[in-house]
This record gives C-alpha cells, sequence and structure tokens, in this order.
C-alpha cells in the first residue's frame, strides 16, 4: 500500500511528460478530522461543521485529450455504468458547459474504498474537472468549477479547492484551515455505508451546537454520526475497538472507514503490521495541499 502514497518523487516524474502523452493526476482521500451535525434544513440536507484534511494516499486517474468529444473511460468499479461514473459526469457536465469539441480517454485506478468516507467519488470528480480544465484548456476559474461540482456531490468543491479546510452549512461556506499534518492507519471494515442512510436515520444526532472554529479545535474532535454506524454496524465496531488499542479511533464522514492519529510514521506502521489481514487499511499523512493541487503546481511552472 505504500506505493500508492503520492511522494513528491512521484508527482514531479511530470517535469518528463512529453507534449500529448497521458498524463497521470492523483485523486487523493480526504479525513473529517471532526464532524458535527448543527441543524436539518428543509429540503432534508444537514448542516454540518468538519475539518477536512487531504492524505498523500488515494486513486490515480491518467488523462489524455482526444479530438472527438467521446468520453471514453475504463474503471474497474464493475457494478457502476460508466456513464453512472461521477468522473464520466463531471467531464460531461464540463464539455457542456463549456461547449468544448474535445473529448478524453481516462483510466481510473481505483485504491479508495468505496463508500468508506474518505470521498473517493467526490475526489474522482475533482481530478477529472481539474485535469480537463488544464488538458483541454478551457479556462474555467474555481468558482466555476465549485458551480458544476457542488451538482455532481457535497465533497467536491473541498477537493477542487484543495487546501484543507473547515466547512460550514451543508459544506459550502469553506475557510482555509492548517491541521498539523499527522500519520493516519485508515482501516476499511468491510461492508460498504451509503451517506443518505446514515443521514436518514431517527436516532442521529442533529443540534451540535454552532461553535467558532477557535472552540471546536481546542475541544476533543468528535463525529456525531460515529454513535449510530458502531450500533448498526457491527464490523464498524470491532474495528473501532481494535484501533483504540493503539490510539484514539474516530469515524471519518459516515463512515465505514475508521481512523487513528499517531505523531510519527514508525508508530502508525507498527500498529498498521499488527491489524488482521481481513481488514482492508492503509497509512497515510495529511497533506495540507491536495497532492492533485501539488502536481498541477508542477504542470502550470
Ligand atoms: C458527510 C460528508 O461525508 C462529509 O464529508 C459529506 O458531506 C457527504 O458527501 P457526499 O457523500 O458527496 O454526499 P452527497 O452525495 O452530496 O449526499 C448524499 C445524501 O446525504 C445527505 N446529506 C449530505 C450532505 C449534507 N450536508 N446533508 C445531507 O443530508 C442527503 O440525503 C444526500 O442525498
Ligand atoms: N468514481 C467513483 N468512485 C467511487 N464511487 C463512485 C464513483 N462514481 C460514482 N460513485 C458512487 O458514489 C457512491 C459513493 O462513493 P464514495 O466512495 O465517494 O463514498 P464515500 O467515500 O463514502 O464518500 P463521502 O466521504 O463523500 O461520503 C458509491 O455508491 C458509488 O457507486
Amino acid at each position: 500500500m505504500e506505493t500508492y502514497r503520492f511522494s513528491t518523487a512521484l508527482l514531479s516524474e511530470i517535469k518528463n511528460i512529453k507534449q500529448g502523452e497521458p498524463i497521470r493526476f492523483p485523486s487523493p482521500a480526504k479525513l473529517n478530522l471532526f464532524l458535527y451535525i448543527n441543524n436539518k434544513r428543509d429540503d432534508g440536507y444537514h448542516e454540518l461543521q468538519t475539518l477536512f484534511q487531504f492524505l498523500d494516499f488515494g486513486d490515480w486517474l491518467t488523462i489524455n485529450s482526444t479530438i472527438n468529444r467521446e468520453i471514453h473511460l475504463v474503471s474497474p468499479i464493475t457494478n457502476l455504468n460508466s456513464q453512472d461514473n461521477l468522473i464520466y459526469k463531471a467531464a460531461k457536465n464540463l464539455q457542456e458547459y463549456t461547449n468544448c469539441k474535445l473529448g478524453a480517454s481516462i483510466h481510473l485506478d481505483k485504491i479508495l474504498p468505496i463508500g468508506g468516507g474518505v470521498g473517493g467519488g467526490s475526489s474522482n470528480a475533482a481530478t477529472t474537472l481539474i485535469a480537463l480544465n488544464y488538458l483541454w484548456n478551457t479556462q474555467l476559474s474555481l468558482k466555476d468549477l465549485c458551480h458544476i461540482g457542488l451538482k455532481l456531490g457535497a465533497d467536491v468543491p473541498i477537493f477542487l479547492h484543495g487546501k484543507s479546510a473547515f466547512a460550514e452549512g451543508v459544506g459550502e461556506k469553506i475557510t482555509y484551515c492548517e491541521p498539523p499534518e499527522k500519520w493516519f492507519v485508515v482501516l476499511k471494515p468491510n461492508v460498504s455505508i451509503s451517506t443518505a442512510s446514515i443521514f436518514n436515520d431517527p436516532h442521529l444526532p442533529r443540534n451540535s451546537p454552532k461553535l467558532s472554529l477557535s472552540e471546536l479545535l481546542n475541544k476533543k474532535y468528535e463525529n456525531d454520526c460515529e454513535k449510530i454506524v458502531l450500533n448498526h454496524y457491527s464490523e464498524v465496531e470491532e474495528t473501532y475497538n481494535w484501533l483504540l488499542q493503539y490510539a484514539p479511533a474516530r469515524l471519518t464522514g459516515t463512515g465505514a472507514c475508521v481512523f487513528a492519529e499517531f505523531n510519527d510514521k514508525k508508530s502508525a506502521q507498527s500498529a498498521f503490521l499488527a491489524k488482521p489481514d481481513k481488514i482492508f487499511g492503509f497509512i497515510a499523512k495529511g497533506s495540507n495541499i491536495s497532492p492533485l493541487h501539488k502536481l498541477m503546481g508542477y504542470l502550470l511552472k
């Protein structure tokens, strides 16, 4: 799993790419370091206060611009039609919004667990928008990309901004933030959890008081979805309890992944090496600048 970390060396390989060759773009995971639910709005959406941090670990999208308007996607997610994939939708939406006459050939190297709360689908959509805006030279602003992205998922704008951030409202009010870049062990119990099912649960607490960012940063980090997810999914509870032996554990998003933070790589590795084989997981480091945006920095130099 170590090989999938987006090291600086991997990102700077871009300098050797020749014109017209496909480019490998990172599509990082995120963690919700804390997540509080303040309210349910009349339209059914929930007002949240959450702290996002990117990880130096995730999927890769290899993308080539093509001269016809076709979007050709090769994806290993077998139970999802290409046209339902957020990558395809992001590409099509950008193409239509800009009336672009070009197409793309996209290969998804899926590493992140699906329905894990690490934002894989949203991240893939954001990487597609940023990569094609570059390859097609459509020159949309971040604001316009966020306008397209928000329709694809609540977390897409955060991935487009590319900086760790505190998000409020339904996720649209963003304040950049730089939490310490710790090491994490992230484990995925063998269940996939639908975000909507957790938000629809009548027992979900929805009344955390709205606090200021500094108040939230200075109190213990928690996730309001954690209790019901642990109650409903014994696999998540078992994994959470296992991780607690090493460090305080937390749920990310609406699950199913749980994570624990460590001050150094060595302590993260020793916990990770002890994990039961049947549980998928990875080690990653927090990255306050998204690895995708680090790569774009090399490309746009
Ligand atoms: C909770 C988070 O995981 C925090 O990172 C995300 O905001 C969820 O983002 P996501 O998986 O992209 O979710 P979306 O596809 O936008 O929404 C899925 C469903 O979750 C519920 N939902 C989502 C976000 C939100 N602020 N309130 C909600 O009630 C809605 O029922 C929605 O239909
Ligand atoms: N490229 C994609 N990668 C992953 N899931 C996708 C993709 N395109 C569409 N989906 C669909 O999106 C749903 C959510 O998947 P995802 O892996 O993003 O969940 P998640 O990590 O829980 O997200 P979040 O943390 O934003 O709630 C899945 O049901 C999947 O079928």
